[in-house]
């Protein structure tokens, strides 16, 4: 069940005349809807026709409002429109030309012949393609749709909306120009292939919802043979985020980071990128739990990864599932799936318990739930506080490596960009409802494409030859 997230439909009643719609209003909200706007589209001598837009809860309440208003004495339903699917239609983005075509001078220009001298410039000199083209400010989203959100394998033409939404955030926020691309392919080889093919036209590849551990061979393989950055979202992007949320934490609650145990549930792309940063940050206590349990060295897993994984973590040989693992935790860091954390298992943990329950769109637990329970508490999603989502980094992240014309993103790129996002937050500012700031603050993606400009000219991986004006 998906709960909350834009539910919201809009009913179109015709109502008979002399139907109160007092009664009417009453009725939908007995039912669990809530009337946001309300439109008359036609009055007529013996019914009005309404449009009214009601915000849901929970998917199921949709049916009871409607059951409500089909009940209704007086009323009769004459369609309805889920305004999520609404926004949907036809897809979300769509490819614009910068300058009109308006006569056979601009043809002559923009296209043959005039467009054929640019080819054979670009022919010459082919770094030329970062000023001439599309190239320097255009990112492909690639997906296999394997690991869309944690709905899982639901296949490219499924995961195809994520990216478009991925491709909107990039534009909106940072003015980075991404297209989707959803392969029908799972084989690593061949993912590999096709995104060195289509290369050429991209400043930057974005490589989402990738389940693992493949997700780990395409990314270290696409690295090394690419000269654009490669960033997995899924790993890096939240793994950044989740640490700048875990820095404003520790603040809050007086711990510090070399002291504190951290549980980590969901040992796939995100849970090792954040453990990852984790380590490179100073934390020493991790363990990771994934449905065998936690992760143990002496263990045999046929997931490469998961044996580096337990031979690097899990110093106090821990064995058992969440359970065992979170007794005396300081922090649950959940990438794993919905309702994986309970009550109980979160009365097992240290003082001030921080809960980051990632999973998307529902997390590991109910927000309510967990709310009595924790110091601070962090979701994936837009609709509580404390978002801790990959959208706080991954368009300042390409915004700072296109400026700087960078080979490839680092961890110090990374790094600077976890320390940014933090700083958005003031101190007089952080309290336990807000450790991260909204995704919606303009000051984040300035912060984080700065920073992350300066570490690739401190690392040498920027190849741009004068410091960048980073944009206003
Ligand atoms: N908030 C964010 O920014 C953000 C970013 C990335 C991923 N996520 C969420 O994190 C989750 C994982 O994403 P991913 O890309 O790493 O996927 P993934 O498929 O690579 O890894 C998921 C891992 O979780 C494990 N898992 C699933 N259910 C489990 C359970 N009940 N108990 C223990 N382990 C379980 C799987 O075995 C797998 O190893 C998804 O829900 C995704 O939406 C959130
Ligand atoms: O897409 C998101 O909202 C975050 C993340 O990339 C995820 O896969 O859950
Ligand atoms: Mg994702």
């Amino acid at each position: 069940m998906i709960t909350g997230g834009g539910f919201s439909i809009i009913v179109r009643l015709e109502m008979a005349a002399g139907t109160g719609f007092s009664q009417v209003a009453a009725a939908i909200a007995d039912a669990g809807g809530d009337i946001v706007a309300l439109d008359t589209v036609h009055v007529g001598r013996h019914a009005v026709l309404r449009d009214i837009t009601v915000n849901l809860r929970r998917e199921e309440d949709g049916e009871q409002v409607l059951a409500a208003l089909r009940n209704h004495p007086g009323v009769r339903v004459v369609h309805v429109s889920d305004r999520t699917f609404l926004v949907h239609l036809g897809g979300k983005i769509e490819v614009q030309a910068k300058t009109p075509v308006k006569n056979r001078d601009d043809l002559s220009r923009v296209y043959t012949p005039g467009v054929a001298r640019v080819c054979l410039a670009i022919r010459d000199d082919p770094a030329k393609a970062f000023q001439l083209t599309i190239k320097r400010n255009t990112v492909a989203v690639v997906t296999d749709g394997t690991a869309v959100l944690g709905l899982g394998d639901i296949g490219p033409e499924a995961a195809l909306p994520v990216m478009e939404g991925k491709a909107m955030l990039f534009k909106q926020f940072a003015d980075v120009d991404a297209f989707p691309i959803c392969l029908a392919t799972r084989d690593p080889d061949e993912i590999v292939r096709t995104v060195k093919a289509i290369a050429p036209a991209f400043g930057g590849i974005n490589l989402e919802d990738i389940s693992a551990p493949r997700c780990f061979e395409i990314e270290t393989r696409l690295k090394a043979e690419l000269d654009i950055p490669v960033f997995h979202d899924d790993q890096h992007g939240t793994a950044v985020v989740m640490l700048a949320g875990l820095l404003n934490a520790v603040r809050l609650v007086g711990k510090r980071l070399t002291d504190l145990k951290v549980v980590v549930c969901g040992i796939g792309a995100a849970g090792v990128a954040c453990t990852k940063i984790l380590l490179a940050a100073g934390v020493q206590h991790i363990t990771g739990v994934d449905r065998p349990g936690i992760l143990h060295p002496e263990a045999a897993y046929d997931n490469p990864v998961w044996r580096w994984y337990a031979a690097h973590t899990n110093p106090e040989r821990r064995q058992g599932g969440l359970a065992e693992a979170l007794d005396g935790a300081d922090v649950f860091i959940g990438v794993s799936g919905p309702g994986v954390l309970r009550v109980e298992h979160i009365q097992r943990m240290a003082r001030d318990p921080i809960v980051f329950a990632m999973a998307n769109p529902t997390p590991e637990i109910p927000p309510e739930e967990a709310e009595p329970y924790v110091r601070i508490l962090a979701t994936g999603r837009s609709d509580y506080p404390n978002q801790i989502n990959n959208v706080l980094c991954f368009p300042g992240m390409f915004r700072g490596a296109l400026d700087a014309r960078a080979r490839e993103i680092n961890e110090e790129m990374k790094l600077a960009a976890a320390r940014a996002i933090a700083s958005c937050v003031g101190e007089d500012e952080l309290n336990e409802q807000y450790i991260v700031p909204s995704v919606f603050n303009q000051r984040v993606v300035k912060a984080v494409s700065r920073a992350v400009a300066e570490a690739a000219y401190q690392t040498g991986v920027a190849r741009r030859d004068a410091p960048h004006v980073l944009r206003d």
